[in-house]
């Protein structure tokens, strides 16, 4: 079998040892590796010859990615897991107890049990290659660095910098690294290597420790102040997890027990700790999400055909989205974009968008001025159709009025060439209306972005019947250069995220019309998982357009969407939400806490004070969501539960821990679900009418997933 690991000799006695995992673009750790790497570390000690180790990667940009988390997810046991935890501490401790010099030499992703795997080498450094990026992900997949990270992290940068790294899962960049004392140098890739042989070679071990403030010397030299470090860092994962991941916690504890009782015991819990959370349902549900977004990275959304490139862009509308839509394809995809409004007030605002975008990368020293300046020069503005005859793709981000959209295709096609995409931002209007006039309708798309635009990673293409594969091919890819997660989904009011979604609000309206209060109703579905409450969510999209999208909707989908009349009130006291100050919320207030406006209820002419159950609560408005979800599956809204699950995570903050709707209905049961619905409908009305596919899975006991 090809080996994975190699070593070679150099003449100044300095021995590299190459990872290249046959067959893969990137390097993971296996436990299949265990031998290969015992018998290499062994030639290593009984060769005198041999005075320093470099550790390198094969791989043309990247060192190691982790754990192999296919192989995680084959872990049939807690037992199975916490094998693989105690071999990756045989040999890490093995590799850090060797007698000579042991320096890693990082170009490219240095992830997980990678990050673990340099950290037990006595010297790291890392390339300032643009994809060198250092971190302890696991976290994000439910889990914890279980290749002795939760040890040595704090021991090398400091429990606090060392928590803050695994609970948030973020990466670092080369000159963010070396700053922390992560790494002892970042170099530029060509003289990585010899970078490494030097400090090898040069042999004074062990890395100085970065110099600590005196608070942090007091807080973490004594146990009294890590206990303070420790009690804080367990607040935050209980206001930020709401108690629905169980992972954070158990970092806190590797790392608690391990600065208490040593290095031995802290490496025995994490391993114990490790496979508990493994076998979890949360890290099953973050695992598969990441298999999900990992396989759509290779999907073009159009079979095998291929896209054309897009070298230019054009955006109709410097606003809120038009704004954001023209930063990403400058700042991400770095694709020249021409912004049009029919004001400057339009276009300004489109260029500060993209300036504050990009000045955060400046103040965050990881972009020079000129970088931004250069960057800022790919967005230019016009308020006449000027010098877009070039543009590949145009994306409309104007208010949703259909005749204007209407007028833009027209424009458009007598602008622009032949094969410019027309991609309209609509949240609710069918794309096969747009298109309705246009006279190339196979150019013609949909292009849903979520806001902010800079922070949603998902946008729904939506092709109408007479779509061509190519335009859709290009799109998907257009999206996926801006940093977009796309689901391609079939044409139809409100599409997917907003049709399941204007359920969910609705049940939330319904609740708060029958004596729910806001706060408590926002609280009740923050404590389900979502990111924030749907009352917060209504004042952020704003009323005024959750009002446009419903009659759209009840006119298209049925009477199950239509919003309760009382809301019509809040329109006439001018209550749009955040964009006017004036909502569920108030706001410009001095209080950094947001205050629910009490006014609202006498508009509404309410008594609030019920305050049912909060999972009673929450669970009538996520059960909409998921009924309406399978509806979606059912009608080809929505290509497969997996693309219907990413949708819903990504477009609205659905419970990552709960996998999505579809993985949600099979921890459920479809039959329960069924029941839950039926009781609802019994007491509530034909809106929660369970969706026949629903009724047909749970006659026939069948599921979404393989189990
Ligand atoms: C014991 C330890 O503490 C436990 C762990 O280490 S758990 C794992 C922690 N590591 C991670 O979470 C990193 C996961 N990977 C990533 O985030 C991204 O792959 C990356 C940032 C490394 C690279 O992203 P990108 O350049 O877009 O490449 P991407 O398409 O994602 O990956 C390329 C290939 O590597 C695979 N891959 C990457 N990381 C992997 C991992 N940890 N396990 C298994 N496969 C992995 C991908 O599945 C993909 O496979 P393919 O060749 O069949 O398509």
């Amino acid at each position: 079998m090809e080996k994975t690991f190699n070593l070679s000799r150099r003449e100044d006695g300095i021995a590299v040892l190459t990872m290249d995992v046959p067959g893969e673009t990137m390097n993971t750790l296996r436990s299949e590796f265990g031998p290969e790497i015992s018998e290499v570390l062994a030639e290593i000690k009984s060769d005198s010859s041999i005075k320093g180790l470099v550790l390198i990667s094969g791989k043309q940009d990247s060192f190691v990615a982790g754990a192999d988390i296919s192989m995680l997810d084959a872990c049939k046991t807690a037992e199975d897991a916490k094998f693989l935890s105690q071999q990756g501490h045989v040999v890490f401790n093995e590799l850090e107890n060797l007698s000579i010099p042991v320096v890693a030499a990082i170009n490219g992703a240095c992830l997980g049990g990678g990050l673990e795997l340099a950290l037990a080498c006595h010297k790291r450094v890392c390339s300032l290659h643009p994809k060198t990026m250092m971190g302890v992900p696991e976290v994000q997949l439910g889990l914890l660095p279980g290749g002795g990270g939760t040890q040595r992290l704090p021991r090398l940068v400091g429990v606090t910098k060392a928590l803050d790294m695994m609970l948030t899962g973020k990466q670092l960049r080369p000159k963010q690294a070396v700053k922390l004392g992560l790494v002892d140098d970042a170099v530029p890739e060509s003289i990585l290597l010899r970078t490494a042989v030097e400090m090898a070679l040069a042999d004074k071990r062990p890395t100085k420790k970065k110099k600590q403030s005196i608070v942090n010397q007091v807080l973490e030299g004594t146990s009294a102040g890590r206990n303070i470090i420790f009690d804080q860092a367990t607040k935050q994962v209980a206001k930020k997890t709401q108690g629905n991941y169980p992972a954070p916690n158990k970092i806190i504890d590797c790392v608690r027990q391990g600065m208490t009782k040593g290095m031995i015991k802290g490496l025995e819990v994490e391993a114990s700790h490790f496979a508990e959370l493994v076998m979890s349902k949360e890290s099953a549900a973050l695992r598969s999400i990441f298999f999900a977004t990992t396989e759509m990275k290779k999907e073009t959304g159009a079979g095998d055909v291929e896209p054309r490139q897009v070298k230019k862009a054009m955006v109709l509308g410097g606003g809120l989205m038009g704004g954001g839509i023209a930063s990403v394809t400058t700042t991400k995809a770095k694709i020249p974009a021409r912004v049009k409004d029919i004001n400057e007030a339009g276009l300004s605002n489109a260029l500060a968008y993209a300036y504050k975008l990009l000045d955060k990368g400046v103040k965050r020293r990881h972009m020079t001025p000129a970088v931004r300046d250069n960057t800022m020069a790919l967005m230019t503005t016009t308020t006449e159709y000027k010098g877009i005859k070039d543009a590949d793709i145009v994306v409309e981000a104007v208010f949703e009025d259909l005749a204007l959209k209407h007028q833009m295709v027209k424009d458009v096609e007598r602008e622009c060439g032949e094969n410019t995409i027309f991609a309209s931002n609509t949240s609710s209007l069918p794309i096969s209306q747009i298109a309705e006039v246009a006279s190339r309708p196979e150019n013609v798309i949909g292009l849903h972005y979520f806001s902010p635009v800079e922070k949603m990673p998902l946008v729904e293409v939506i092709a109408h019947e007479k779509t061509s594969a190519e335009t859709i091919a290009t799109t998907v890819a257009f999206a996926k250069k801006q940093g977009k997660t796309p689901i391609v989904v079939q044409d139809g009011a409100g599409f997917y995220v907003n049709r399941i979604l204007a359920l969910y609000m609705n049940e939330a309206a319904q609740l708060l019309l029958e004596g729910q209060s806001v706060e408590h109703l926002d609280k009740a579905l923050v404590k389900f998982g979502f990111p924030v409450g749907p009352m917060t969510l209504l004042d952020e999209v704003g009323i005024d357009v959750g009002a446009k999208i419903s009659p759209i909707l009840e006119n298209e989908l049925g009477e199950r969407f239509m919003a309760p009349a009382a809301f019509d009130k809040l329109l006439a006291d001018d209550r749009k939400g955040r964009k006017n100050g004036k909502g569920f919320y108030l706001y410009g207030g001095k209080k950094k806490t947001k205050e629910v406006d009490e006014t609202v209820y006498s508009v509404l002419g309410l008594k609030p004070g019920v305050d049912t159950e909060a999972s009673e609560v929450a669970q009538r408005c996520v059960v909409q969501m998921l009924n309406e979800a399978v509806r979606c599956l059912d009608e080809g809204i929505i290509a497969s539960a997996r693309d219907g699950d990413i949708g819903a995570i990504f477009g609205i903050g659905f419970p990552p821990f709960l996998g999505g709707p579809f993985h949600y209905i099979d921890t459920l049961g479809a039959g329960n679900l069924v029941k839950m619905l039926e009781n609802y409908q019994t007491r509530y009305g034909d809106r929660f009418e369970p969706a026949a596919k629903l009724k047909q899975m749970a006659s026939e006991g069948t599921r979404f997933f393989d189990a």
